[in-house]
C-alpha cells in the first residue's frame, strides 16, 4: 500500500501460524482467541476433550470469541492454525491435581446413580451447581451433560442463570434434554439456537422463558415465577418420558458470593421450586448440590442443607470441586462480543449454515411490544405497554407463546416462541422495520422488550 508523501508502508511478511502442541494424560491447552480472529485445532493423535466433548481424530474445529481450554486423558498432538489472543498449557505432575479429575470422579458417581435409577424405573440424580460469579459453574454443568450424553443417557440441562443463554439468547432461562452430542464450535459451548437452518450437530429443542434481566437479583419476583415454570416443565418431562427420568437434572445455577449472603436465598429457591413441594408430581427435588471454590461457601451449603431431605427420604448431599486456576475474571469485552455473536448468529447462521431472515415493515399499531417495567418489591406488575419509539432501535424483543389478548401476567410467565430485531424505527411514518427468522405476522405474538442483552450491534449495517 502506498500513502502519498509517507512512501511504503511495511506489510507483515505472511508466516505460517501452523504448531503442533504435545499434552500428556491430564494437561490441558487453555487459550483465548479474538472474536475478529479465528483458530482452527486438529487432534493429530491421542484423545482431547472440550467441556467434555470428545474431538474427532484430525477433523478442524474452529473457534473464534471464546476462553476455553482442551483436556487429554490419555495424552494428544494438536494442531493449532490461527492466532490465540493467549495461551498456555497446564501441566500436572499428578492427574489427581488437575480439578478436572473431580469432575470425572463426579460423573462417575452420577453416572452409578443412573444405573440403579434406571433399573428400579425412578429418577436419576437431580445436580444444581453453585459456585462464586466465573468459578467454572456453566463448564462444569457443560462437561457433566457431555459425559452422561456420551454414555447415552439423555439428561435435561437447566440454565437458571440469565446471564448467558443456554441454546436460546442471553436474558433467558431455559431448559433441554441433551440425547445427542454439544456443538464444541458453539460460541455459547452448547450449540446452536434453534433455526430454520440445517445443522451438522443435532439440534436440540430447548423450553425458554424470558426473564430479561442480567442478573437473578434485579427482579426476585419475576425470576421466582420463570424458575416455577421452568421447574414445571422439566417435571413434566420427567414424568412422561422413562429415559430421561432416569438419566436426572443438572441445573446451572446463579453465582453465589463466596460467604453465601448474595444469592443463596434465590438458589435455596431453585431448589424449592424443583421439589415436589410446588409440583404436582413426586420426587423431582435437587438431591446433590455442587459447590464450586471456597471451603466457606461449602460449609454454608452443608449448615443450610444437613438437616433438610429429599420427599423420598434422601439426605442432600452437599459436594466440593476446586475452582481450576484456569477460569479467570471475566473478560467483559469477549462476553459482549459472545452474546453479539450468538445474535448474530440466531438470525443470520454461522460459517456452516447461512440463515436468510426476514425482514418486514410494520406499522406501529400493528405491534403489541410489552416493555419490563423497573422491579419494584411493591409493585407486582412488571411489563408495561409500550408504544414504539427509536429507543427500541437494535434491540432484540422476544416473540411470547401468548395472545395479544391475554393479561401482562399470562404473557410474561408464558414462553418464548422466538426472537426478532428492531433494525428501523421511522417515529414521523409511524413504521418500524423488523427482522425474524422465519416470515409470518407478527402482530398476532405479544412482544417483550427486556433490559438483557443490551443492544449494541447495527445486525444490517
Ligand atoms: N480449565 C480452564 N482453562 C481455561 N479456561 C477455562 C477453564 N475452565 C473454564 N474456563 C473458561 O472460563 C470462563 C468462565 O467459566 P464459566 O463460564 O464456566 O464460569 P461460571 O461460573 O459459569 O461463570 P458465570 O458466573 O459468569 O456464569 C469460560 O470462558 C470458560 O470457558
Amino acid at each position: 500500500m502506498s500513502i502519498p508523501g509517507l512512501g511504503q508502508i511495511p506489510v507483515q511478511a505472511a508466516v505460517s501460524s501452523t504448531r503442533t502442541i504435545s499434552l500428556r494424560p491430564a494437561w490441558e491447552w487453555r487459550f483465548q482467541v479474538s472474536p475478529g480472529s479465528s483458530l482452527v485445532v486438529k487432534v493429530l493423535a491421542g484423545t482431547a476433550e472440550k467441556d467434555g466433548v470428545e474431538l474427532a481424530l484430525r477433523n478442524a474445529y474452529t473457534f473464534s470469541g471464546v476462553r476455553s481450554k482442551i483436556l487429554t486423558w490419555h495424552g494428544c498432538e494438536l494442531e493449532i492454525e490461527g492466532r490465540c489472543d493467549s495461551d498456555s498449557v497446564a501441566e500436572y505432575l499428578n492427574p489427581i491435581a488437575n480439578p478436572a479429575t473431580s469432575h470425572i470422579n463426579l460423573h462417575a458417581r452420577l453416572s452409578d446413580m443412573r444405573v440403579d435409577a434406571t433399573r428400579q424405573r425412578r429418577e436419576g440424580p437431580r445436580v444444581l451447581v453453585v459456585g462464586p460469579p466465573n468459578s467454572g459453574k456453566t463448564t462444569l454443568a457443560k462437561t457433566l451433560t457431555s459425559y452422561a450424553t456420551r454414555q447415552g443417557y439423555q439428561v435435561i440441562t437447566v440454565n437458571a442463570n440469565p446471564r448467558d443463554g443456554m441454546l436460546s439468547l442471553p436474558g433467558t432461562l431455559s431448559a433441554s434434554v441433551f440425547a445427542t452430542v454439544m456443538d464444541p464450535e458453539a460460541v455459547d459451548g452448547w450449540g446452536s439456537t434453534p433455526t430454520s437452518g440445517p445443522s451438522t450437530v443435532p439440534v436440540k429443542l430447548p423450553m425458554v422463558f424470558h426473564y430479561g434481566w442480567e442478573s437473578a437479583e434485579e427482579d426476585e419476583d419475576l425470576y421466582r415465577e420463570l424458575v416455577g415454570r421452568l421447574a414445571g416443565a422439566v417435571s413434566a418431562r420427567l414424568s412422561e418420558d422413562e429415559e430421561v427420568r432416569g438419566s436426572g437434572v443438572i441445573v446451572d445455577g446463579i453465582g453465589v458470593s463466596g460467604d453465601g449472603q448474595i444469592g443463596m436465598e434465590l438458589t435455596a429457591h431453585v431448589m424449592d421450586e424443583f421439589s415436589s413441594k410446588s409440583l404436582p408430581w413426586n420426587i423431582r427435588e435437587i438431591n446433590i448440590v455442587v459447590v464450586i471454590g471456597p471451603a466457606s461457601l461449602h460449609k454454608e451449603f452443608s449448615n443450610r442443607f444437613a438437616n433438610e431431605k429429599t420427599s423420598l427420604g434422601e439426605p442432600i448431599q452437599v459436594v466440593s470441586i476446586d475452582e481450576s486456576d484456569g477460569v479467570l475474571p471475566r473478560d467483559e469485552a469477549l462476553s459482549q462480543h459472545s452474546r453479539e455473536a450468538i445474535i448474530k448468529e440466531y438470525f443470520f447462521g454461522d460459517a456452516k449454515r447461512t440463515l436468510s431472515p426476514q425482514i418486514q415493515q410494520v406499522d406501529f399499531d400493528s405491534l403489541v411490544i410489552y416493555k419490563l417495567a423497573d422491579y419494584s418489591p411493591d409493585e407486582k406488575q412488571s411489563l408495561v405497554l409500550e408504544e414504539p419509539s427509536s429507543l427500541m432501535q437494535h434491540w432484540t424483543f422476544a416473540v411470547m407463546n401468548a395472545s395479544v389478548r391475554d393479561s401482562p401476567d399470562v404473557i410474561r410467565a408464558a414462553n418464548v416462541m422466538g426472537f426478532v430485531y428492531v433494525a428501523d424505527v421511522d417515529e414521523d411514518r409511524r413504521k418500524i422495520k423488523i427482522l425474524a427468522p422465519v416470515s409470518g405476522r407478527l402482530g398476532d405474538k405479544p412482544l417483550i422488550w427486556g433490559k438483557w442483552p443490551e443492544p449494541y450491534i447495527n445486525l444490517l449495517g
